[in-house]
Formats: C-alpha cells, structure tokens, sequence
C-alpha cells in the first residue's frame, strides 16, 4: 500500500525517470527496511528478489540507502557529501554514478564495475589459521566424486550400479601417471623389461606403458611391507586392477609376475649351489657320507606345483594368455601352460604334471577347483593368485569354485590380484568388506567408454525397416561393407578385411541370424556357449590376428591361410553375389569379455545391452589400444532409447557410465 501510494503522489516526476529504476525503487521501498542496529533486514518473502547487483559490501550499502525515504535519502547524500570522503567513498561514488543522475542512479547497474571485480578476484587477507566452515563429514564428502549435474543419466540410475573412483583419487593417479614414461622407468629385471619391446609388443615404433601399467606395475613390484596389515590370516597383499577395455591389463599383472618368478629362480639357485658346496665339504670330510636321492630326480621341484596361477572365464581367454606368456617366455624363459576343458583329461595332467615343471599356470575355475579337489598340492606353493575378469569370477556361477582355490592357496599366497575393465558397487563392497587392506590401483577412465570410439544409433521402426531388426543389421552389414576402408595409423594390410562382431541377447539368435546375413550375400558365422570349444576358437581366430610383429614365433600361420578367414562362395545359394572383404561374427556375451580383437572396427549391438557392463564390454570389442571404432546400436519400439541416449551422450562427453 504504502508503496502504491508513494508512487501516485510522485507519478509526475517518475514519469520522467527511466522505467527501470522506477521499478526497482517501488520494489526496494516495499520490500526492505532497516534494522534498528542499523543492518540490513528484508520484511517480505520476495526481499531479495529483484536484486540485479552481486551482492558485495558496496551492494549492501547500496541497498541499505534504498530503503530509506527520498527525502530522508537525499538528506544522508547532502550529509556524506560535506564530510570528506574516504578512499573507498570516494572509488564506489565514482564507479556508481555515472548510469545516471541523483541517488539512485547507481541502483539499475547490471555490471559489476572493474575495480569490485578486481577486489573480488584477489585472495582474501589471511587473519590467522584458516577456519574449518565445514564438518569434518561435509570436508569429506566433497573431496569424493562431484556430484554428476542435473539431467545426465537418469535412465541409467535404474542399472546395476558400477563403482566410482573418487575425484582425489583421479588426481592422484594423474599425478602418479605423469611422472612415468617408459618401461626403464620399473623396477624390472632387464631381461623382463627387454622381452615387452622385442615379445609381446614386438616391432611397435614407440612403447610405452600405460595408464593401469604405470599404477599398477610399481605397486606389484613392491616388497611386502612387513609393518603394514596384510589381508586374510596370512601374509596376503590384495590389489584391484581396474582399467578400460583393451587398455592392457594383462601386462600390468603379468610383467611383475614374472619378474617375481626369474628372482626366485635366481634365489634358489644361490641355495642349490651353497648346497652342493656343502655337500661336497662332508663328502672330503666323510667319503662314506652320501646324500639319499631324490624320489624322482627327472622332475622340476615345479612339476603340479605352480608358482602363479591366473584363473580366466572361458577357454578361449586361456588360450590367449597362455599364447602372451608363451611369447615372452622366449625370452624370459619360464613355464607356462594353458588348461579348460577343451583339453582331454591326460593332456591336462601332461601339461600339469610336466617333467619340466610349471612356473605359471592359466586355467578356468572349474576346472582347476576340480584337480584341487583330488590333489590339494597343487595349490601349495602359490605366491601369485590373479582372478582376470573379477566381477565374473566373483559372481555367483564362478564364485563356488573361485572361494576354495583362494582359501586353499592362502598359506603360501603373497599376492591376490583381481582384474577387470569393470567394477559393479556389489562386487567393490564385497572386495572391500573380505579384503580390508586391498590396494585400489584404478585408472582415471574406468568405465569410460573410449572418445575414440563412435556410437550411432538406429531406429529400426522408421522406413524401410519398419520394425523389422534382421534387415536393418544387414543393410548396416551391406553399408560398412561397401564403404571406403579407411586405415589406421601402423594398420597392417590384412587389417583392411573388415570384420565385424554382432551381438545378441540370446544364443538362439545367433544361429537364426547367421543363416539370415548368409542369404542376404554376407559372410557371417554363429558363435555361443554350445559351440565346440574347437570351433570356438578356429572361428575367432579369424577375428584376433595380430599385427606381424605381435605373433609369436610359434605362430607360422599367416592369417590368410587360416580356415576362418578363407573367402565364402562368391554368389548366395540363390545366386546372389556375396559381399565382399566383410567378415562378420554373430555372437553372445561370451565373446564380449577380454578377447583381444585388434582388428575389429566395427560392433553391432543388434540388442540393446542388458546393462551398462555390457555396454562397456560389448564396445569394448573395437577401439582397442588407441585403435579407432564404431559401435552401431539398433532400436526399436520396446527397447529403452533414454539408456541408450544416454550411454551416447557419457561416451561423447569422455564421461565414466554408472
Ligand atoms: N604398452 C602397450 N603399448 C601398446 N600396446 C599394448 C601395450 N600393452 C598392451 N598392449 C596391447 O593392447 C592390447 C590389449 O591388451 P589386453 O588384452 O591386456 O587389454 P585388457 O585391458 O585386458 O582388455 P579387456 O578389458 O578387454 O580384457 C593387446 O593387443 C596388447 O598387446
């Protein structure tokens, strides 16, 4: 009211005032009022609301005189203005005066004026120790991840949740990650070291390590601390291993295992020789004195005892560490071998039980549960334990046999490595609450999706598929096929036979789509659980080769001549010409985990993935180690758009999935 009718006795004089500062005078006179201790008090629910200046010391005093009377105002202006004004009077009348005449005229100023700017940017004056505003509980809260802004991945909040590295702890692994170059900077034996270069990544122009190698190969290599707790009962130093797909996990666990390994060796063999020279004093002291033999001298002291074990999900994935470590061991001299269930009993036992011992042995669960079960030896001299692709082998199917084999090699263990490209929040607690003083060594990117690789998205309900799945994927097939093959950098010629992976949700739908692609002129294969295990492997080989200098000198085959890559008839049984240099593999998630599918440029989700995991491992298939990739991602009427939009959207922000 009182606002209203101070502006019908002063219309005539603000008619002639801008319209503006009429605004903002009506509503500072009706809002604000001054407190009798002389501050600022705001007596409507709206007080603040049309503020348009920040609010600094200035703008407070500014305020302030808004809520006197006009004439009262003036009467303070008429006042300041006989006292000599202070430096600061003087600075804000100047800074405030000029959007127009009389007392107000600073009030409509929507700027901050430069020299408040500056006085806002400097650091405050420090008057003893810095105050802790913050509970101890809100300090930390903020040093872990910052909370994702409004809008992004609402949908994907529904999904089984994965983990998150906390904004201090990406720091710290960026810092920890600069100050490594090369594979000189690790504590490794140069006969390790030396075998990366010329091995496992020989002919490579540049090598150097990355990120989870630079976090994790350091860690692995450090003695055990005797002062700090260990995990389990015994001596056990526990470490996660978490990185992208294709990122080089294998390496980062594998180098300073063997590393371990050519030490003991070196140990042992000290011993061997203080032995014998022991032996030979008591020989020239007592020539009747003899040492009992050995029961079977033609056996390594390794033979069914071996030193590391590394347990994978499948056989295909044992067969390609067993090919990584076969490799190295050219060098690095130590052995290994591979054993599944693809394998016939004896030549499991041959491998196992070898005359010459086993350094190193890759196997699935099950299996290994098994041979424990009948000779719990085998288990007895284990210093290195890595469970590759954790949140599978943690899960409930693996995890029955995964529990005994850890138990089981505890006393002698040293080392308990889980691994994988991606960490589900259930898997972490559980890690968390069983192995309390487990060493995190986590990469900045974990569950980020690479930038490199582009996702498009398909809508099989607009035309001409008009809901219609099997079509789209084959005209998608059909376009990837018939266009530019485009190299990347160092691609080896074989590279430009574009290979494609298809996956589907179920196995049943391998085969049906399969023999759908083979009408429609593409050369495609179905691969799923009840695949035989030699099949498997023959059809997947077509989609593992290696650059040159990575196969190993075993590995003759040049991968023209294997039979998974042999062109297809040239015309359809209907006489149509088949597609050209396209190869495509129609398969489940048993081919989305820790295969190494360098030469795959292309993954077709022809289902939408059940969860973020599965985006991630699916995916994960191209784009590997710095190579380019294309993920293609068909979806229909009843499928979630939102995740995947949304999985779009975090891969083109560089963004972590949750
Ligand atoms: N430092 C390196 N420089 C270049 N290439 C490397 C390096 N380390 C590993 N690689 C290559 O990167 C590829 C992927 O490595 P690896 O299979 O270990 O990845 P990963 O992280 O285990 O992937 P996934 O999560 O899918 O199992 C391999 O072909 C390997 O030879």
């Amino acid at each position: 009211m009182y606002a209203i009718s101070w502006i019908r006795l002063q219309s005539s004089t603000q008619r002639q005032k801008p319209r503006l500062e009429r605004m903002v005078l009506s509503s500072e006179v009706a809002t604000g009022s001054q407190g009798r201790d002389g501050s600022h008090r705001r007596t409507g629910a709206f007080g603040g609301m049309n503020r348009t200046t920040p609010p600094t010391d200035m703008g407070i005093r500014r305020t302030r005189r808004t809520s006197y009377s006009r004439s009262r105002v003036d009467g303070v202006e008429n006042r300041l203005a006989a006292q000599k004004p202070s430096t600061f009077e003087v600075n804000r009348r100047a800074e405030t005066r000029p959007t127009g005449p009389g007392p107000f005229g600073a009030m409509n100023r929507v700027t901050v004026p430069d020299s408040v700017k500056v006085r806002a940017a400097s650091p405050p004056i420090s008057r003893g120790p810095p105050r802790l505003t913050k509970s101890p509980k809100s300090v930390k809260k903020s040093d872990e991840t910052p909370k994702r802004k409004e809008g992004e991945y609402h949908a994907l909040k529904m999904q089984k949740a994965l983990g998150t590295i906390s904004y201090h702890n990406r720091m710290r692994v960026k810092r920890e990650i600069a100050e490594v170059e090369t594979f000189e900077d690790f504590d490794l034996l140069p006969l390790v070291r030396d075998a990366v270069g010329a091995r496992a990544l020989g002919g490579q122009v540049e090598i150097v390590p990355t990120p989870i190698q630079k976090v994790a190969i350091p860690a692995l290599l450090r003695r055990p601390d005797k002062e700090r707790r260990h995990d389990g009962s015994t001596n056990v130093d526990s470490f996660l291993l978490a990185a992208e797909t294709g990122s080089g996990k294998t390496l980062a666990y594998l180098l300073p295992i063997l590393d371990h390994i050519k030490r003991t060796e070196a140990k042992e063999k000290m011993q061997e020789s203080k032995d014998e020279a022991k032996i030979v004093k008591k020989l020239q002291k007592d020539p009747t004195f003899i040492e009992a033999p050995a029961l079977d001298d033609r056996y390594h002291h390794t033979s069914g005892r071996p030193r590391a074990i590394i347990l994978l999900p499948t056989a295909e994935l044992v067969t390609q560490v067993a090919a990584l470590i076969r490799q190295l061991s050219f060098d690095v001299k130590v052995r290994s071998d591979g054993i599944s269930a693809t394998y016939a009993p004896h030549i499991i036992k041959r491998k196992v039980f070898s005359e010459n011992g086993i350094d190193i042995l890759i196997a699935t669960p099950h299996l290994l549960e098994s041979i424990a079960f009948s000779d719990p030896n085998i288990l007895s001299r284990v210093r290195h334990l890595v469970i590759d692709e954790a949140d599978s082998l943690l899960d409930r199917s693996f995890s029955k046999a995964v529990d005994p084999i850890i138990e089981k090699c505890m006393p002698s263990l040293e080392k308990l490595i889980f691994c994988s490209a991606t960490i589900p929040q259930n898997i972490e607690k559980y890690l968390a609450r069983k192995y309390p003083n487990m060493t995190r060594l986590v990469t900045p990117n974990l569950h980020a999706i690479p930038r490199r690789v582009q996702l498009s998205v398909i809508d099989i309900e607009k035309d001409p598929y008009r809901g219609n799945r099997d079509i789209a994927c084959a005209d998608v097939i059909h376009g990837i096929g018939k266009s530019a093959h485009e190299p990347s950098t160092n691609e080896p010629p074989e590279f430009s036979v574009k290979r494609i992976i298809v996956f589907v949700n179920e196995r049943e739908k391998t085969i049906e789509l399969a023999d759908y692609l083979k009408r429609k002129g593409i050369d495609a294969v179905a691969m799923h659980r009840d695949t035989e295990a030699e099949r498997r492997s023959d059809l997947l080989k077509g989609f593992t080769i290696r650059p040159p200098h990575q196969r190993g000198p075993k590995d003759t085959t040049p991968p023209e001549t294997l039979k998974s890559l042999e062109p297809a008839a040239t015309v359809t049984e209907s006489g149509r010409p088949m597609l050209a240099n396209t190869k495509v593999l129609v398969t489940t998630d048993i081919a989305s985990r820790g295969i190494d599918t360098l030469a795959v440029r292309n993954v077709i989700l022809y289902d939408v993935p059940h969860s973020t995991i599965d985006f991630i491992h699916r995916l994960g298939r191209t784009g590997r180690m710095k190579m380019r990739g294309r993920g293609i991602v068909l979806v229909g009427r009843h499928d979630r758009r939102d995740i995947v939009k949304e999985v779009k959207d975090g891969m083109f922000r560089g963004q972590a999935l949750i």
